[in-house]
């Protein structure tokens, strides 16, 4: 290796080249190689006793150094795939005296991390942007607040949208049923959201949360000084407050019977009296009634009044319980997948076919809204994106053990039955075999006679006829 001299130092040229970060190939006019530095060892498995000396085309056919030798012009930067999985730059640059070409070197660089990192690079922008999208999806659905915003698939859930939509342009009061968590609040706001009251307020009224002594002013409000503890102004209920709009009524099995009959009088006068008020108040509303009760089982018991259930009632809406239309349970899952991941900033890969499983087949007490929570649960606790079975939670999990063991005991006890078939079957080949002989049968089952006795009677075995 030529050393240059600087001022009296001499610089080594090959110390510096055997301990930068390229690759160096040095090929004379013969193709035969006549310099290979360590990182070249390293970066292609060849050792430098076995290379040294030998055509490079033995080792690389397609070495670029060959093609720069027949043209003697300099090839830089190309990329290049030594072997699976390494991604190699290559330059090349003549070797020249005036024009005879000496030889080639070749400068390669290793970029297989720096490709690695910018593909995941890549990855991690395609997925912000996919979050970006799914969240802007979501956004606008939200504006919407109506109708959109309410997943399903199923027949069933199709009949009672196409249903609430028609009657949301009316003026009809609604009344909607349905388990806990079917989403009896969601409907009412579309509704509301669809009607020509959009712009006028939606006002809810909880009727399980207020106390019954103050279930009245909350409704109608009161006058200054109507009672002990009153704001001095009086205040306005909600019927005033949804002046023009829509007031929900939620939880209304929950309402004592004396205030049903307020309640009806106000809703067919569209008047009432504030607490404490001499003169009536006109209204203008909707009202939309939710409960959780069979309304029609309290109409008969008496604990609910019957006219305000037809009042009420005009228009009836039914949600199914989610195990009654499973075809919602996927669409659901994937919609709230998607809502999570935007909030938890995670792109879920990969979900356990175990845990799908499960989902699917879990009869989802607390519907719609039990499998919201277990969702985001999930995206909270995946790992590198995937989901498992060990993610649900418990009441899911024990779900599943426990009917594991009823399945279990039904299948011993089709144990218990093939082995009375099989020994049915043993004890009448065996008299059969013996013409009837009990004891020669006995024998020949190499069982006591009075056991032979015993599971005859119990498995109703007569004497075969041969
Ligand atoms: N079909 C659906 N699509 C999307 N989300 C739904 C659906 N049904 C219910 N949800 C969601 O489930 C949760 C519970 O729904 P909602 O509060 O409307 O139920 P509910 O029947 O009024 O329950 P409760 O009787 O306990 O008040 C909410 O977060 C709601 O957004």
């Amino acid at each position: 290796m030529v050393a240059t001299n600087f001022e009296g130092f001499t610089i080594p040229f090959e110390s510096i080249l055997e301990h930068i970060n390229e690759g160096i190939c040095v090929i004379d006019n013969q193709r035969r190689v006549v310099y290979w530095n360590s990182q070249a060892e390293k970066l292609y498995g060849i050792k430098r006793e076995k290379i040294l000396g030998s055509d490079i085309a033995q080792f690389f056919p397609n070495a670029l150094a060959l093609e720069v030798l027949k043209t003697g012009k300099a090839v830089e930067y190309v990329e290049h795939r030594p072997r699976e999985g390494n991604v190699v730059v290559i330059s090349s640059i003549p070797i020249k005296e005036g024009d005879t070409i000496l030889g080639v070197v070749s400068i390669d660089q290793d970029i297989t991390e720096i490709r690695k990192l910018s593909q995941e690079l890549e990855k991690a922008r395609d997925r912000i942007k996919y979050l970006e999208y799914i969240e802007e999806e979501m956004k606008k659905e939200k504006q919407n607040c109506s109708f959109e915003t309410i997943v399903y698939k199923s027949k069933k859930m199709y009949d009672l949208i196409f249903l609430a939509r028609k009657v949301a342009e009316s003026d009809a009061s609604v009344l909607i049923q349905g388990e806990s968590g079917t989403g009896k609040d969601l409907i009412a706001k579309a509704i509301h959201r669809e009607s020509p009251r959009r712009d006028k307020p939606f006002v809810v009224v909880d009727c399980s949360s207020i106390p019954e002594n103050l279930l009245e002013s909350e409704l109608f409000g009161y006058e200054p000084g109507a009672f002990t503890g009153a704001e001095k102004k009086g205040k306005p209920g909600k019927f005033e407050l949804a002046e023009g709009g829509t007031l929900f009524l939620d939880e209304i099995g929950e309402m004592p019977l004396e205030m049903q009959a307020k309640l009806l009088r106000a809703l067919e006068n569209r008047e009432f009296y504030r607490v404490g008020g001499v003169k009536p108040v006109k209204v203008n509303i909707r009202v939309i009634a939710a409960t959780n009760r069979d309304l029609h089982e309290m109409v008969r018991q008496g604990h609910f009044r019957e006219d305000l259930f037809y009042r009420l009632d005009v228009v009836s809406l039914k949600i199914p319980p989610l195990r009654e239309r499973p075809e919602d349970i996927p669409v659901l899952i994937d919609y709230y997948l998607k809502e999570y991941s935007v909030k938890n900033k995670k792109v879920i890969d990969f979900i356990e076919p175990a845990a799908v499983e499960m989902m699917l087949n879990y009869p989802w007490p607390g519907n719609v809204r039990e499998l919201k929570n277990v969702v985001e649960r999930l995206v909270i606790l995946a790992e590198e994106g995937m989901i498992l079975a060990e993610h649900l939670p418990q009441s899911i999990r024990r779900y599943f053990e426990e009917k594991g063991v009823e399945q279990n005991k039904t299948n011993l006890k089709k144990l218990d039955e093939i082995v009375a078939e099989a020994e049915k079957q043993a004890i009448t080949n065996a008299l059969k075999m013996t013409g009837n002989n009990k004891a020669k049968a006995a024998e020949l089952l190499g069982i006591p006679r009075s056991t032979l006795y015993y599971k005859m009677q119990s498995l109703k075995i007569g004497c075969p006829t041969s």
